[in-house]
């Protein structure tokens, strides 16, 4: 039986940081971040019905999007980042789910489904154990603002568009306290996964 882990936090709180620890222990991930980078690239569906929404404005010279300009316009307006949403979405909840279901064939001993926005979008039914990465929320500012280079209030609306990760943290089976170094974040991990005789 494999055992199937959604892994969030919000932006920047360390999910890719504790989802490649996770994948140095040899557990396969699947990764919502990068399928959703996947499927909006050129000649996708989604990037045709992205043009269409958002006109090609938000195009590169090279005809790719411009993910930072995107970014600007949809972390400023709710009702645009729900139009992005209802695009980009139902191909990354199909190709999670196929992932997903190849690894319980392989009889994996677990699979982590990486998904900033587990608890937003409603996905927790998608898995068995649900795993927040926490950090307090001024540290997570100045990790956001120093990853990104990017100043204070560009940095909190990003932090808006997400349920605090507090909140998360109350909802999930399993917290990791990302506060620390990355040696006492590794610990916990090897912890937990022991406690769910998954290691
Ligand atoms: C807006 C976009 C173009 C910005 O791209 P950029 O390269 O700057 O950021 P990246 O994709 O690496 O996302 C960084 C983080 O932002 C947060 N985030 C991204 N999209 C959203 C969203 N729609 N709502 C809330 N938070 C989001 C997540 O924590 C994510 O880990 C991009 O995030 C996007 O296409 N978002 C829509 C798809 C989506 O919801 N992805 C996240 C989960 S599948
Ligand atoms: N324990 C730690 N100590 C110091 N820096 C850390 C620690 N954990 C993560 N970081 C740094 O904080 C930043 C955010 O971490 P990471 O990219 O893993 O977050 P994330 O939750 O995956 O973000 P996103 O939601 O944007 O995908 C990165 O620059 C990372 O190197």
């Amino acid at each position: 039986m494999t055992v199937v882990i959604g892994l969030t936090g919000s932006i920047a709180t360390g999910k890719s940081t504790v989802s490649n620890m996770i994948r140095e222990l040899n557990i396969p991930i699947v990764d919502a971040d990068k399928i959703a980078r996947a499927v909006v690239n050129p000649g996708e569906n989604a990037y045709k019905q992205i043009v269409e929404a958002f006109g090609e404005e938000i195009l590169q010279t090279d005809g790719a999007i411009d993910r930072k300009k995107l970014g600007t316009i949809v972390f400023s307006n709710k009702e645009m980042r729900e139009k992005l949403n209802n695009i980009v979405h139902p191909e990354v909840r199909r190709m999670m789910l196929q992932q997903r279901d190849e690894c319980i064939q392989n009889n994996s001993k677990a699979v982590v489904l990486d998904i900033p926005l587990l608890f937003e979008s409603k996905l927790t039914h998608f898995v068995e154990k649900t795993l927040v990465v926490y950090v307090d929320e001024d540290v997570q500012l100045k990790r956001l603002m120093k990853r990104d280079r990017s100043v204070r209030e560009e940095a909190l609306q990003r932090m808006k568009a997400q349920i605090p990760v507090s909140k998360k943290a109350e909802m999930a089976d399993a917290v990791i306290n990302n506060n620390g170094t990355l040696e006492e974040t590794r610990e916990q991990l090897h912890t937990l996964l022991h406690k769910w005789d998954i290691l």
